[in-house]
């Protein structure tokens, strides 16, 4: 996981290569990487999806998941954090730690992942080893240890110093195969030693015994050393720093030895907690090949040889090709024709599967990301589900002829399968096929794809904002449905009251006595859930409310759910039009790198396109600038800070919040 361009795609290419997988180094540059299989990510030198891949060394099985660091695409990072057990967090020796690793470093805090730094590029101009680390106690608030010291850097830059052994590593061939453990050299000695006592010192902090022996003077054998390392990175009170060049096919050994030494096997973690999803009762999925198979399915894709494939993170137990699950989101039966495990974009059949393992299963139809499955016939489980942030940005696109059509649908449904940040529909006033997305990269990708991938011929609108809508105050409204034409009527009649609430949309049921009977309630929830899809200032989708169901009544002969559903709704709107409607829109953060030079002119623009500039920093001599920017007023920005900065500044946007449209913006907004 990193920032863009930080190196992972080239790393995960070299560790092919040496553990054996690949016979010929791939790189990006020209479009050779393995595991970057998408034209598109050729093309655009960029990873976009994670492929899943697994090699071996030392004896261990390794599962790699390249993800892209692109922030368009986090929702790849996500759902890979989400399942993996480590990771490893490359930078750029120059750039240090750059505002996408950030996100990721968050994102894999909150699930608790134990990683490894590889401070990668240590050939290129800039590079500079102490101060990569720094920048991680600074921005990430992390514990960095390094257990090894570049020997030179830039084009100086010729192996690392490892201070576990205290011996230098030097390559001695350009591919990087063949290298060695030297004695290190004399100039480097006494550095070596400082930051081989600060690895120990850091260590003691967490391992009693080591502490002993250090304040003894006493030797620390390398086996404790390593033991301890393990266990301050398993229980993520330390990050393990090592270094090197990718490019130049150099410290990516040392980097698998410590991926085996210090990263977590699957039995090494406590077992994940799971829910009967009948009885709410929480289960423990252990580890364990003996216990009943447990797995989350956490991507689909289509592949081009085999089909749609859907990848699984195997919690706990076995299975066997052919056999059946069960989806426990759903509560359905899929059967699983075909195991495969994924190298890059080869695949190789397998037999049985057990705990720990990343697999790829042929023959689930129903199963989605998030979802679920357990061997048929043993327990019901649900793991937690991975959260994916909601779309911000949408474009509308129209097949160029009616005869496109269905293959038009069969797209969205593919690539929305594949892609949970992706959400598509048809917007009822106009007629439009709407794709919403994470930015105007990722539907910029996702068109492409249409046109490639599934040949259709495709017109497409700009981009627009994703707003939303939410009420200022709390309303109450009553809704009645009743019909009585000859025959069986009709009667449903609630009362309802909403309310601002911090996020999302939760429904409460006040009545008592049985004003309402149960069976009806739930339809009530469900008709106020739907109607809540398309609000009453401009239809856009309706967010923050609290709907309590307060009162109501029935009729023995003629209710129904669907009376009560289309009551609800109608007393819904009614209420959200007297609790002050508002219009929310989506609030970026961007993060700006400037040379000096161009900041007076680059502030000028962020502050034209309603900016809140929140702080400044200085970075290697360049100017830093983080503010929040409304979407709206972010169409072609690129293009602006290149053309102002002649080239030389970057920027990253990503998603921050929604927050209220000032008043004179939204009655543009609503008025067009
Ligand atoms: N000098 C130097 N360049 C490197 C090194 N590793 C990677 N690069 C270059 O950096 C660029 C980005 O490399 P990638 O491996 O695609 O980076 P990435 O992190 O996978 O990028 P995304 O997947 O798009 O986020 C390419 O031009 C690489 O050749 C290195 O060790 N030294």
């Amino acid at each position: 996981m990193a920032h863009i361009d930080a190196g992972k795609t080239t790393t995960t290419e070299r560790i092919l290569f040496y553990t054996g997988k690949k016979y010929k180094l791939g790189n990006v540059d020209d479009g050779t990487a393995t595991m970057d299989w998408m034209d598109q990510e050729k093309e655009r030198g960029i990873t976009i999806t994670s492929a899943a891949t697994t090699c071996f060394w030392r004896k261990h099985r390794i599962n790699i998941i390249d993800t892209p660091g692109h922030v368009d695409f986090t929702v790849e990072v996500e759902r890979s954090l989400r399942v993996l057990d480590g990771a490893i967090a490359v930078f750029d020796a120059q750039a240090g730690v750059e505002p996408q690793s950030e996100t990721v470093w968050r994102q894999a805090n909150k699930y608790h992942v134990p990683r490894i730094a590889f401070i990668n590029k240590m050939d290129k101009t800039g590079a500079d080893f102490n101060a990569a680390v720094q920048s991680m106690v600074d921005r990430l608030f992390a514990n960095p240890v390094p257990l090894q010291i570049p020997i030179g850097a830039e084009s100086e830059f010729d192996g690392v110093i490892d201070l576990v052994k205290m011996k230098a590593i030097r390559w001695y061939d350009p591919d990087g195969t063949e290298y060695g453990y030297e004695e290190i050299p004399d100039e480097l000695l006494e550095r070596a030693e400082e930051a081989h006592e600060d690895l120990i010192t850091h260590v003691a902090e967490f391992d009693e015994e080591i502490m002993e022996l250090y304040l003894a003077g006493e030797p620390i054998p390398e086996e404790r050393l390593k033991k301890a390392i393990r266990k301050g990175t398993l229980a993520n009170q330390i990050v393990p720093v090592l270094c090197g060049s990718a490019f130049k096919n150099r410290g990516v050994q040392p980097l698998l030895d410590a991926i085996v030494d210090y990263l977590p096997a699957p039995t090494d973690l406590p077992p994940v907690k799971g829910i009967d999803p009948d009885t709410q009762e929480e289960i423990d999925v252990r580890p364990d090949e003996n216990d009943p198979f447990v797995g989350m399915a956490f991507k689909i894709m289509v592949d081009p040889h085999v089909g749609k494939v859907t990848f699984v993170r195997v919690y706990s137990g076995s299975l066997t090709k052919g056999s059946y699950v069960v989806n426990c989101n759903k509560g359905i039966k899929e059967r699983v024709s075909r195991l495969l495990f994924m190298h890059a974009n080869q695949r190789e059949e397998i037999d049985y599967i057990r705990a720990g393992d990343i697999v790829a299963m042929v023959g689930m139809k129903n199963t989605m990301t998030g979802e679920t499955i357990v061997a048929d016939g043993t327990r019901k489980v649900l793991l937690e589900k991975i959260e994916f942030p909601e779309p911000v940005i949408s474009i509308a696109i129209e097949a160029a002829s009616k005869n496109e059509l269905p293959k038009l649908s069969k797209a969205l449904q593919a690539l929305t399968e594949e892609d949970p940040s992706l959400k598509t529909f048809v917007d009822p006033e106009t007629n439009e096929t709407i794709l919403s997305g994470m930015g105007e990269l990722h539907l910029e990708v996702v068109v492409e794809r249409i046109k490639r991938e599934f040949n259709v011929n495709l017109r497409v609108g700009h981009p627009q904002v994703s707003y939303r809508e939410t009420v200022k105050q709390e309303a109450t409204a009553e809704g009645k449905y009743i019909r009585q034409s000859g025959g069986r009527g009709q009667y449903g009649h609630v009362v309802l009251k909403i309310e601002p609430s911090k996020d999302g949309i939760s429904f409460e049921d006040k009545t008592a006595g049985g004003v309402i009977p149960k069976e009806f309630i739930s339809a009530i929830e469900a008709g106020v859930k739907e109607a809540a899809l398309s609000g009453v200032l401009a239809g856009y989708p309706m967010v923050n409310l609290k709907i309590s169901l307060l009162d109501g009544s029935y009729h023995e002969v003629d209710s129904s759910e669907m009376a009560f559903k289309i009551a609800a709704s109608m007393a819904f709107r009614d209420a959200c039009r007297k609790a002050k409607p508002t219009l929310l829109e989506p609030i970026m953060s961007v993060e700006l790198t400037s040379p000096e030079e161009y900041l007076g002119d680059l502030i000028a623009d962020l502050n034209s396109r309603r900016a809140r500039i929140e702080g400044f920093e200085n970075k290697a001599g360049l100017r830093i600038v983080k503010a929040h920017v409304p979407l709206s007023e972010l169409f072609g920005y690129a293009t602006v800070v290149r053309s102002l900065s002649q080239g030389r500044a970057t920027h990253v946007i990503q998603f921050s919040h929604y927050a209220e449209v000032p008043e004179k913006v939204a009655e543009k907004i609503l008025g067009s």
